[in-house]
C-alpha cells in the first residue's frame, strides 16, 4: 500500500565503524523507526533498532557496512514498520565532504560517487564510511533515488574572507586548499529553529550556533547564511573536539618531525584520533571528563577549561564578525546535554550583558531559553535534527517535497 500519507525518507548517516538509519516523514520529521549498528569490522558488534514495539538489540559480529546494511533491512522486516507498507522516496545520505562541488542537496549518480571518493584524502575519517553507505544502499534499495546531503554545503556561502588561507597561490588554486566547513546541515536547522524561537524572520537574525558533539563546530549565520565556521579543509580545524584537537600552530609537524621522528601518517592520525579529549584525559566522551572532574581530577579540569577556552575564541570572534548577536544557540551531546558547559561559557560573557537564567539552564529539556529576558544575546537549547533535514532536503531533490 503507498498513499500520500506514507512518504518516508530513509536516512542514512555512516560513519567509520558505524551505521545510523532512521525512517523519518519528510514533511513533519516525524520518526517512525531509528537505529544503529555499532563497531562494524570489530570483534563484538552491535545492531540496534527502535520502533513502535520497542528497542531491539542484537550483539553480533558485523564484518562490513554490507552486512550492516542487511541488518537494517532484517530490522525493519522483523520488527517494523514494514518498508513493503510505505512509499519510500528516498534515501538521503549524509555525506561528510562536499568540497566546492555541491552546494546543494544533490541525485547520487556515478559522477557524484567519483567526487565523493576523490575527497576523501580531505575527510578520511569519514567520507569512505559515506561512500560505503551509499553503495551498500545502492544494492540494497535499487528502485529508491539515492540523495546526498552535504555537510559543507550550507557553507558555501561563506564570503572569500573567511574561506580563504593565507598560503601560496598554487596551494590555493591548483590543490584547492580553502576553508569548506562541516556540520552544515546542523547548523542550517538550528540557526532556522532560533529564528522561529525568537519570532523573527530568519533575514533579520545573526546567530552563533555551537554544535558540540563528538565533531564539534561554531558557525556564525547572518540572515540564515553561513558567514564563518570553524572546521576548515578538514574537520580537524576549530573547537576541542572528543579525539582531535582543533586549532594548532601550523609550525607543529615540522617540530615533531625534528624532535621526535614523527611521519605524517602518525601526526595524522594522532589529530584525528588521539587528541582532543582523549588526547588531555584519556577519555574522548565529555560525561566521563565531567565525572572525572568532579571526582578531583585535574586533567580533566584542565580539559574542561580548555574546551570553554576555546568556545569563548570562537563566540566571541564570531560576534565581532557579526557586528551584532542576537542569538546564541548550543546543539548535539554536549551542547544539549550539559548545562555546565553552557553555563562556563555563558557567565564568562556577564560583561557583555549576557545573563544566564541558571534555573532554565539547569532543567533545560528539548528546545530552551537559558538566558533572561533582559539578556543582551539570548542563548538557547536547540536538539539538533540533522535526520529531518535531510529527509525534508532530500525529498525535495526527487520532487517528493
Ligand atoms: N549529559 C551529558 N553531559 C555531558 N556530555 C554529554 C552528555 N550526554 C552526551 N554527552 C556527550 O556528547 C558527545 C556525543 O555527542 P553526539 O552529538 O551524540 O555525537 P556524534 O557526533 O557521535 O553524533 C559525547 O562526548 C558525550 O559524552
Ligand atoms: C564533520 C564531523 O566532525 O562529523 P562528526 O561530528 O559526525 O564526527
Ligand atoms: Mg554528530
Amino acid at each position: 500500500m503507498t498513499t500520500a500519507h506514507t512518504r518516508r525518507v530513509l536516512v542514512v548517516n555512516a560513519g567509520s565503524s558505524s551505521l545510523k538509519y532512521q525512517l523519518v516523514d519528510p514533511d513533519t520529521g516525524r520518526s517512525d523507526a531509528t537505529g544503529l549498528v555499532e563497531r562494524i569490522g570489530l570483534p563484538a558488534g552491535r545492531a540496534r533498532h527502535t520502533c513502535s514495539s520497542g528497542t531491539h538489540v542484537h550483539e553480533l559480529t558485523v564484518p562490513d557496512h554490507a552486512r550492516a546494511m542487511e541488518l537494517l533491512r532484517d530490522a525493519f522486516a522483523e520488527h517494523g514498520p514494514d518498508l513493503a507498507e510505505v512509499e519510500l522516496v528516498a534515501v538521503g545520505h549524509r555525506v561528510v565532504h562536499g568540497g566546492a562541488d555541491f552546494s546543494e542537496p544533490t541525485l547520487i549518480t556515478p559522477a557524484v560517487v567519483d567526487a565523493v571518493r576523490r575527497l576523501i584524502p580531505l575527510a578520511p575519517l569519514h567520507n569512505p564510511g559515506n561512500l560505503e553507505g551509499i553503495e551498500v544502499a545502492q544494492r540494497t534499495f535499487a528502485d529508491v533515488p539515492q540523495v546526498a546531503v552535504f555537510d559543507t554545503a550550507f557553507h558555501q556561502t561563506m564570503p572569500a574572507e573567511a574561506s580563504t588561507y593565507a598560503v601560496p597561490r598554487a596551494w590555493r588554486l591548483q590543490h584547492r586548499v580553502r576553508r569548506y566547513g562541516f556540520h552544515g546541515t546542523s547548523h542550517a536547522y538550528v540557526s532556522r529553529r532560533v529564528a522561529e524561537l525568537l519570532g523573527r524572520p530568519v533575514e533579520e537574525v545573526r546567530s552563533v550556533v555551537l554544535h558540540l558533539g563528538n565533531g564539534a563546530s561554531a558557525t556564525a549565520v547572518d540572515g540564515g547564511r553561513s558567514v564563518d565556521t570553524s572546521m576548515g579543509l578538514t574537520p580537524l580545524e576549530g573547537l576541542v573536539m572528543g579525539t582531535r584537537p582543533g586549532d594548532l600552530d601550523p609550525g607543529l609537524p615540522r617540530h615533531l618531525a625534528e624532535v621526535a621522528g614523527i611521519s605524517v601518517e602518525d601526526y595524522d592520525r594522532a589529530l584525528s584520533k588521539e587528541s582532543g579529549l582523549l588526547g588531555l584525559t584519556g577519555s574522548a566522551d565529555m560525561r566521563e571528563v565531567m565525572e572525572r572532574r568532579e571526582a578531583g581530577d585535574a586533567d580533566a579540569a584542565l580539559a574542561f577549561d580548555v574546551v570553554v577556552h576555546r568556545l569563548l575564541h570562537y563566540v566571541g570572534g564570531y560576534a565581532a564578525v557579526l557586528g551584532r548577536l542576537d542569538a546564541l544557540a548550543f546543539t548535539a551531546g554536549i551542547g544539549e546535554h550539559s548545562p555546565e558547559i553552557r553555563a562556563a561559557v555563558l557567565s564568562r560573557l556577564a560583561g557583555f550583558g549576557v545573563e544566564l537564567d541558571e534555573a532554565a539552564n539547569a532543567s533545560a529539556d528539548g528546545e530552551t531559553l537559558i538566558t533572561t529576558p533582559g539578556s543582551s544575546v539570548a542563548a538557547f537549547v536547540v536538539p539538533t535534527n540533522e535526520e529531518w533535514e535531510i529527509a525534508s532536503q532530500a525529498a525535495e531533490v526527487v520532487g517528493a517535497g
